[in-house]
């Protein structure tokens, strides 16, 4: 019998429309796949034969939207949309999968395990998740609507790296975006380092599979 063909999701761009911001005018598109409604901003005309500078990011709702010192995600954010303007041309995925793909309420209730002491990758676990649930399959039909095929990417996560190279891009830069830590962050950074394989000091070697990913020294340092 045939196998079945593995396919990634149905990927549809809906709609865009113009997205003014303090650092800019974007262009804010809406893509659907598999029932969620996924985002990309984009700025100004995207040069398909140069590498795009391009950020994924995960929803975080409290962090993204309700400012939240928990976590690094707000500063990431607005770090990575600052540089894309300032750079003149980029793309930021916002992709919906909260809570590192479990949701918003189980993110919560991983934090108020968290509350009482354990760390983020024991309160997943302990609520039968995986430490980490993204899937960035959405991620190859967004950028390949934009045509671009060389990439640099802001983010301290290898995987994140590794999953794009998996999808075919050429990942030419990864830029450190290094955000300054808090005393309500600084031990879920620790672990993220520590446990989940961050890079967080910006000057470590890359740790995913092909070692010639040029380490930028100009990392996209926070804002604030
Ligand atoms: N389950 C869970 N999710 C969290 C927690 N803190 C943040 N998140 C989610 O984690 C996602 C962001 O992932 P991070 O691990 O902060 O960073 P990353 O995307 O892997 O890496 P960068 O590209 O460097 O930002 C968002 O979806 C957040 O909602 C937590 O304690 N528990
Ligand atoms: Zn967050």
């Amino acid at each position: 019998m045939d196998q079945p063909i593995c396919q990634g999701p149905i990927v549809q761009h809906v709609v865009q429309t113009r997205l003014p911001t303090e650092w800019g005018e974007f262009t804010l598109h809406g893509f659907s796949a598999d029932g969620k409604e996924h985002l990309a901003l984009t700025f100004g005309e995207i040069d398909r034969s140069a590498p795009a500078l391009v950020r994924v990011h995960s929803e975080c709702l409290t962090g993204d939207a309700l400012f939240s010192q928990r976590c690094d995600c707000g500063a990431q954010l607005r770090t990575a949309l600052a540089s894309i303007a300032r750079e003149g041309r980029g793309i930021l995925l916002y992709l919906r999968q909260e809570g590192r793909g479990i949701g918003l309420f189980n993110k919560l209730r991983a934090y108020a395990l968290q509350d009482h002491g354990a760390d983020t990758v024991d309160a997943n676990e302990r609520l039968g998740f995986l430490a980490d649930g993204r899937d960035y399959a959405v991620c190859k039909e967004m950028l390949e609507h934009f045509g671009v095929t060389k990439l640099r990417v802001m983010t301290n996560n290898p995987r994140k790296v590794a999953a794009l190279e998996n999808f075919g891009f050429e990942v030419v830069e990864r830029i450190p975006l290094v955000v300054r830590a808090t005393p309500d962050n600084r031990a879920y950074l620790s672990t993220k380092a520590k446990r989940l394989g961050h890079l967080l000091d910006g000057h470590q070697a890359p740790v995913g599979p092909k070692r010639y990913i040029r380490e930028t020294e100009n990392a996209a340092h926070s804002i604030e």
